[in-house]
């Protein structure tokens, strides 16, 4: 076939108006020309359009007959732009909305010749041809019961008509039981075929895919994951979640806004955010991965009563969120840590995490450096021990790890608003024990300006490890209660006179799934896993880039 040019630029009619149209590698540009006029200048006014080449969906002719051509669907043609030019093409593209929210757009232009108009589709194609990091073939699964039961739904109606719009192939699955998904993808025969993974539900789904993927590929490469000294070998499949769950948080805090629209646009331009990921063992023995919250005490407590209220749907954590505040327990126990050395950023500076973060890339490099050393650089693990462990003893509210914003809809600013998705590290929040009017001052400061670390009873360090030992711990437990029971119990009933029970120690919610045991290790593997999104958009800053005199 002939090759097309790359920079093309023709006086098209956009509804009976006359633009100038110019492509060229990084731009689709348009604007009015105007009446009487034969040449434009070339500085960009309202009215004019540019949409960066790697955000156009697709481009489809639509023929003579009113019907569009290419991609089997039947439209009919605007009627403004039936007019003067028979010949006419269709590009689609990403528009912005307010709250980081995507739309898919769509602009047709009329040519006055046929060949014209093919040439144009034939070069938009052949654009977007060279976006090699666009998925092809994605394989779904989709979570029936998450959030308010709506993921199949929400896919064929929202979702699978954009993916089919951009000619993405898809393989998929509705699940029929937990874990379904995770242990498909530790088995399916070829992953390879695949450029991509989506799930199509809540945090606890995308827990399922990150648990499937990094499984198979440890098991690929010989590495034992269970092992908790064991350097973890990132996963190449990119992952996609369009938000049908509950809380929603890690899709929330990688693209800024639960809507599955946009989710499927980001999949679409095959964006990608690199996360860390923490192994959580207990006793070197590997229980789960988390990517978003570890929380022992409120959280933990929040998430155990409302596993018995999942009929409620989303509201459930609201309910057992005030019952729990109601309650109020603390737990006593030791936290050691070995806060993050040698890295940009604190959890109480105003810097966040941004599309492009610079304190992601440049904290992922020093690590980088350190794991492969060159000329007498240390290796990681002894910069590692350079920083010194830490110990805190205590009796605690909540002990919270956020490896990420863990920003959602309930709080936009998250459990720790400056923490990165990807520099290797978590935020470590400790609540000491308060009152109940001081841990609600704490719990409201999550949905204002106000900082919530500002509090005589929080305290909050960024690391790279930690461990956490209940005061009465499960090994010495059953002792502890047959030799000390009558005074433990006291001692537990006294404090906790509210719950009418003795509860010894909290559960950790890990993504919102339940830990078995109380004493865990927890290590920050830097960006073990990547996703379909660019982290948020800091602005819709693409009027400013937006210069034809580039184009
Ligand atoms: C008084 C208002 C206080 C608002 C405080 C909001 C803090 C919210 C931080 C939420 C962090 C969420 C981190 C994400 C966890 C998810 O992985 C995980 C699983 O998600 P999935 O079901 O989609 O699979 N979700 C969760 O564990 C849910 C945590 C939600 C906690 C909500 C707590 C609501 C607290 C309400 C307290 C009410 C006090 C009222 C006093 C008069
Ligand atoms: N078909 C299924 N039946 C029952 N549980 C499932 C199914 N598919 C996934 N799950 C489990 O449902 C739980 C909640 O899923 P999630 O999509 O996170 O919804 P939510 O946000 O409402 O919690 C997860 O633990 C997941 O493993
Ligand atoms: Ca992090």
């Amino acid at each position: 076939m002939e090759k097309q040019p790359r920079f093309l630029s023709s006086r098209l009619l956009l509804k009976n108006r006359v633009c100038e149209v110019t492509l060229n590698r990084a731009w689709l540009g348009w604007k009015d020309v105007p009446a009487g006029r034969r040449s434009i200048n070339n500085a960009l006014k309202a009215g004019d359009y540019c949409v960066p080449v790697s955000e156009i969906i697709a481009v489809r002719e639509i023929d003579m007959d009113s019907q569009t051509k290419d991609d089997g669907r039947w439209q009919k043609m605007p009627q403004e732009s039936a007019g003067a030019h028979p010949y006419a093409f269709t590009v689609s593209y990403v528009d912005r909305g307010s709250k980081h929210r995507w739309r898919c757009c769509e602009v047709t232009f009329n040519c006055p010749d046929g060949v014209l108009c093919q040439q144009w589709v034939q070069t938009i194609k052949e654009q977007l041809l060279l976006l090699t990091s666009r998925p092809k073939s994605l394989l779904v699964y989709i979570n029936p019961f998450g959030g308010k039961q709506q993921g199949k739904r929400i896919y064929e109606q929202k979702v699978a008509p954009l993916f089919s719009h951009a000619a993405i192939s898809t393989d998929v699955i509705v699940t029929e039981h937990a874990n379904h998904a995770r242990d498909h993808l530790r088995t399916v025969a070829d992953l390879k075929k695949y450029d991509g993974v989506v799930c199509v539900g809540g945090d606890g789904m995308f827990s399922e895919v990150i648990h499937g993927l990094i499984s198979r590929t440890q098991t690929e490469v010989g590495v034992d994951e269970s092992c908790p000294e064991e350097e973890l070998v990132p996963c190449n499949l990119r992952i996609g979640i369009i938000p049908a769950g509950s809380t929603d948080c890690i899709c929330y805090a990688t693209v800024g806004i639960n809507d599955p629209v946009t989710s499927a646009l980001h999949i679409i331009v095959g964006d990608s955010q690199a996360m860390d990921v923490c192994s959580v063992h207990h006793n070197g023995t590997f229980l789960r991965y988390s990517v978003s919250l570890l929380g022992y005490g409120f959280y933990g407590d929040v998430l155990m009563d409302s596993e018995r209220k999942r009929w409620l749907g989303p509201a459930r954590y609201d309910f057992s969120g005030f019952k729990t505040f109601v309650t109020h327990n603390y737990y006593e126990g030791t936290v050691s840590f070995l806060p993050a050395f040698n890295t940009l950023g604190t959890p109480r500076d105003k810097i966040k995490c941004r599309a492009g973060c610079y304190v992601c890339q440049h904290n992922e490099q020093q690590l980088s450096e350190g794991r492969h050393p060159c000329r007498g650089e240390k290796d990681v693990s002894d910069r590692e021990e350079e920083g010194k462990w830490q110990v805190i003893r205590g009796k605690f509210l909540a002990i919270n790890a956020a490896s990420m914003s863990c920003a959602c809809p309930r709080s936009p600013k998250g459990l720790s608003p400056a923490a990165h998705l990807a520099d290797g590290t978590t935020d470590l929040i400790l609540v000491h024990k308060c009152s109940r009017l001081d841990f609600l001052r704490h719990l409201l400061r999550h949905t204002s300006k106000d900082d919530q670390f500002d509090l005589a009873f929080v305290e909050v360090h960024r690391v790279r490890r930690f461990h956490f030992t209940p005061k009465h711990c499960e090994s010495n437990l059953e002792l502890d209660l047959k030799e000390n029971g009558k005074k433990l119990f006291s001692h537990i009933c006294r404090d906790h006179p509210a719950c009418g029970c003795a509860t010894v120690n909290s559960t950790w919610n890990c993504d919102g799934e339940i830990l078995q045991h109380a004493a865990i290790e927890v290590r920050v593997h830097c960006q073990l896993v990547k996703l379909f999104a660019r982290g948020i958009e800091e602005l819709p800053v693409f009027e400013d880039l937006c210069n034809p005199s580039a184009i």
